[in-house]
């Protein structure tokens, strides 16, 4: 790479990680202030990050098996956290997000919800879990057992979600007299459309895999027959294809493809630009320009 495009592509890197440091600092800034506290106030349960750095795949998985993997209010500012963990790492190319103990997870833990039951503290925990299409990595959510309410909406958050042949997602939030309001909604009008969101979100109905997968709501279904940590090996393996390559490119597909598909035009096409100021000319298209490629 010429000096000038190596110090053109350090920019451009620089610019997004300095994106990516506004939205951790935002989060834990004065719109979280006095509802991190409350939070603080139900723990239990954690949530766990493991960075395999030979395949670039994180695993974060929700643990409080004991109430079925809720989000208590600890692991709420827990999942804030390493979510600006996987912001921040560079070699990774992908995050599978799970549930310990074979189930996905019940929601917001129930304790937390009713301590924070009004309209002010409802809006700035919002400001706490948002998983959105902040991360850079591909993500998959890998569902067995239940998600629910809360759960539900993590696994539109994802990229991609897996689902095992006897897992159910349901969003029961009008069962609650809710609605989503992490992107739940919005996001899943994008995935299955507005008519099946309508039904699956007015009828707060069961999604079975075979449903979800009719809908798009499912990307793969996965039969699992022997036990523990099949579904993780076959999810690893479903996600195998769509990770290789170098993680800079891995992570610039993913950010082109979520400003296209959470942005307006405008903005997306922008993104698109100096998305791809940062892969031109970089060290993995030197490398593929040099080995003379012919693509069968
Ligand atoms: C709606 C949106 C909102 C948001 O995040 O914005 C929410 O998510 S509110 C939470 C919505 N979720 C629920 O209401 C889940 C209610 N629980 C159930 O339906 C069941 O417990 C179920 C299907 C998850 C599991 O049933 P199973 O028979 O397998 O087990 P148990 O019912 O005996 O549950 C074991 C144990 O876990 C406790 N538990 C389950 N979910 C929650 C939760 N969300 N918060 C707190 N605790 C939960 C349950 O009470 C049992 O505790 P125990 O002390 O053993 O009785």
């Amino acid at each position: 790479m010429s000096v000038c495009g190596a110090a053109r592509f350090r920019g451009s890197v620089a610019r997004i990680l300095q994106q990516h440091r506004a939205v951790c600092s935002h989060t834990s800034g004065s719109s979280t202030e006095g509802i991190r506290e409350k939070l603080q106030a139900f723990p239990g349960g954690s949530v766990e990050l493991r960075k395999q750095r030979d395949s670039g795949v994180a695993l974060l998985t929700l643990n409080n098996p004991a109430r079925r993997n809720a989000l208590s209010g600890s692991m709420m500012l827990d999942l804030e956290q390493r979510l600006c963990e996987l912001e921040t790492w560079t070699e990774g190319r992908a995050v599978i997000v799970q549930g310990a103990a074979g189930t996905f997870c019940s929601g917001s833990d129930l304790s937390a919800v009713r301590a924070i039951a009004n309209p002010h503290d409802g809006m700035k925990m919002l400001s706490c879990g948002d998983v959105s299409g902040r991360l850079p990595l591909i993500s998959v959510a890998l569902v067995e057992g239940r998600a629910l309410g809360g759960g539900a909406e993590l696994t539109t958050a994802c990229d991609f979600r897996l689902m095992t042949s006897d897992a159910v997602i349901q969003f029961v939030h009008k069962h609650m007299g809710l609605v989503p309001g992490w992107g739940g909604a919005a996001r899943l009008v994008r995935i299955v459309g507005s008519q099946n969101a309508l039904k699956l979100l007015s009828g707060a109905r069961k999604v079975d895999p075979d449903t979800g997968k009719q809908m798009g709501l499912v990307d793969e279904v996965l039969h699992c027959s022997s036990g523990e940590g099949e579904a993780l090996c076959q999810a690893e393996r479903w996600l195998g294809p769509l990770i290789q390559g170098p993680a800079p490119v891995i992570q610039a597909v993913k950010r082109v493809v979520v400003s296209g598909r959470e942005l307006p035009l405008d903005q997306a096409l922008q993104t698109e630009r100096s998305v791809f100021g940062t892969v031109w000319g970089a060290p993995a298209n030197l490398e593929a320009l040099a080995l003379k490629p012919k693509h069968k």
